[in-house]
């Protein structure tokens, strides 16, 4: 499987450090202002991008031309998820998506689904999510967070409203479920659920140690992906393993 790789920053470049681990050849890379067409792009069986919302969503069409299948890193675009998914389609495309290529975070997001179906029942427990990055990242919440967010709101019931920004002046009320963002340093990647009452709390977090985890989940899932059609997230990929 010979890797195009789209954005070579701090993930790109653990791509290729992973992937030249696994003897696996990262064919081209396309940094920012490198053309891709059909030419430049002969060498490769499958993308892997991790650049920014306004990179992947202005790249798409070119990348859905070239014909090939895409693993989406790239975070910050999931309010335009059906606008990517009618283009893969009409496309005839193949393309997968995860906000996090960790496998330990793909755990992570079952456990967040059982603790919150758990503590549905008990409204003296409020729920709350955090997250904590290095300071050069673009999106806020992160990937991660958002999607933490959807498996809270689907099992607690009381919680009818996401809130990413608080308001000056505007308490927050008991059906908002927090998310709340900070930048610090050299962060990796740091998401917690916190399960608060008046006289106990319960805080789950993953704390990434490295980039290793996301780079590994990403190959993994290419490799994967090079064998199918249409458009699919990372836990396609995980309940198709779990079924083998
Ligand atoms: N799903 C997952 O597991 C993970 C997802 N991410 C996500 O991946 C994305 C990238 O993260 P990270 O590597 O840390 O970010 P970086 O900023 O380190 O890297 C992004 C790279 O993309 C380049 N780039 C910008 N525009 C284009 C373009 N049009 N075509 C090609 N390359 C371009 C940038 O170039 P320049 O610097 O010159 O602008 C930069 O080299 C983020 O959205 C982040 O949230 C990150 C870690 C794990
Ligand atoms: O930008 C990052 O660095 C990361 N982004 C992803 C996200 O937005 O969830 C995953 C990881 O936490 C690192």
């Amino acid at each position: 499987m010979r890797i195009g790789l789209v954005g070579k920053g701090k993930m790109g470049n653990e791509i290729i450090k992973v992937a030249s681990g696994l003897h696996l050849e990262v064919a081209s890379v396309f940094d920012i202002g490198d053309i891709i067409n059909e030419e430049t792009t002969k060498q490769v069986d499958v993308f892997i991008d991790f650049t920014s919302k306004d990179a992947f969503l202005n790249n798409l069409q070119l990348l859905l031309a070239c014909e090939k299948p895409l693993v989406v890193g790239t975070t910050g675009w999931y309010e335009q998820m059906e606008y990517v998914r009618n283009a893969v389609e009409n496309a005839s495309g193949t393309l997968l998506y995860a906000s996090n290529f960790s496998l330990g975070v793909q755990l992570y997001f079952r456990i967040v689904s059982e603790a919150s179906r758990l503590i549905d029942p008990f409204s003296n427990f409020d729920v709350v999510i955090s997250e904590a990055h290095h300071t050069a990242k673009l999106d806020y919440p992160s990937g991660t967070a958002i999607q933490m967010a959807n498996r809270v709101m689907e099992m607690v019931k009381r919680k009818k409203k996401v809130l990413t920004d608080l308001t000056q002046g505007k308490a927050v009320g008991k059906d908002d479920l927090v998310v709340s963002s900070l930048r610090v340093g050299s962060t990796i990647g740091e998401h917690t659920l916190l399960l608060d009452s008046e006289y106990d709390e319960i805080k789950l977090t993953h704390r990434a140690k490295n980039r290793t985890a996301f780079a590994e989940g990403a190959i993994v899932a290419a490799k994967w992906l090079v064998q199918k059609r249409g458009f699919f997230s990372f836990d396609d990929f995980i309940n198709d393993r779990l079924k083998s």
